[in-house]
């Protein structure tokens, strides 16, 4: 049978990249995506915005909602301190699959841990099964239609602090109108735009940044 789009990264990865080198990973992907197949990788432009909130963040625990090939989670898991963690849900089991294997072949293995099934199952097990107090920092990449209702549910499983971090991706293109409709609504979320292109394209999109109780949080230091 053909081979997926998602196999043809990872046999890239697999012969180009040099093994424990996170920067060569995702400069092998980026490469692929470009010149190759275009893939929904969050790209090096967008990256580069969510690798600055990362370092802003600077995470204890971290989630990721959309694992994929595991590009941005490399991205993540390559700038966080040693005893810190990235958890990422992945629903599709062949994504979940891949992503594993190129997460291992940039040598975090030890730092991501992959889960897998929808968001909306996962996150209410995340303080009992998976030991997390509080989320430092949120990714969103998965189904645009999930980023509110996901939103909310971390709320109410008490995952956020006052400072809490969410970065979300394709808010122009393919958009999360609703997510944007709530979150800049919300006043317990200070939000800020940072406009870019779609990964790979030269066409317009953006990322949202949120944080909880900005103020709060400010005013505890
Ligand atoms: C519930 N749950 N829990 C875990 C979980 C995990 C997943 C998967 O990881 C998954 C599968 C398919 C699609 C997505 C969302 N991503 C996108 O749809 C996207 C599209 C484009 C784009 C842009 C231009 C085009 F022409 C076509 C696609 C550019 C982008 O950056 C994207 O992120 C995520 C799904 C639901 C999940
Ligand atoms: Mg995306």
């Amino acid at each position: 049978m053909d081979q997926s789009k998602e196999q043809r990264i990872l046999n890239s990865v697999s012969y180009n990249a040099v093994k424990g080198d996170p920067e060569s990973v995702i400069n092998c992907i980026d490469k692929y995506c470009s010149q190759y197949e275009w893939a929904m990788n969050v790209g090096d432009e967008k990256g580069t915005i969510l690798d600055k909130v990362v370092e802003e963040a600077d995470p204890s625990v971290a989630l990721e909602l959309g694992t994929y090939c595991g590009y941005s989670a490399i991205r993540i898991a390559r700038l966080l301190k040693p005893n810190t963690r990235l958890l990422t849900i992945e629903f599709n089991p062949e994504f979940a699959s891949i992503a594993k294997e190129i997460i291992e072949i940039a040598g975090l293995s030890e730092k991501v841990t992959i889960l897998e099934g929808h968001s909306e199952d996962i996150i209410p097990q995340l303080k009992k099964k998976y030991e997390v107090e509080t989320l430092d920092f949120v990714f969103l990449d998965h189904w645009k239609e999930r980023y509110a209702p996901d939103t909310i549910l971390l709320e109410e499983c008490g995952l956020l602090r006052k400072g809490s971090i969410l970065l979300a991706d394709n808010i122009i293109y393919p958009g999360a109108p609703e997510f944007i409709k709530y979150i800049r609504s919300n006043k317990r979320f200070e939000c800020t735009s940072y406009p870019s292109h779609l990964e790979y394209m030269k066409v317009e999109d953006a990322m949202e940044k949120a944080v909880k109780d900005p103020g709060a949080a400010a005013m505890l230091f």
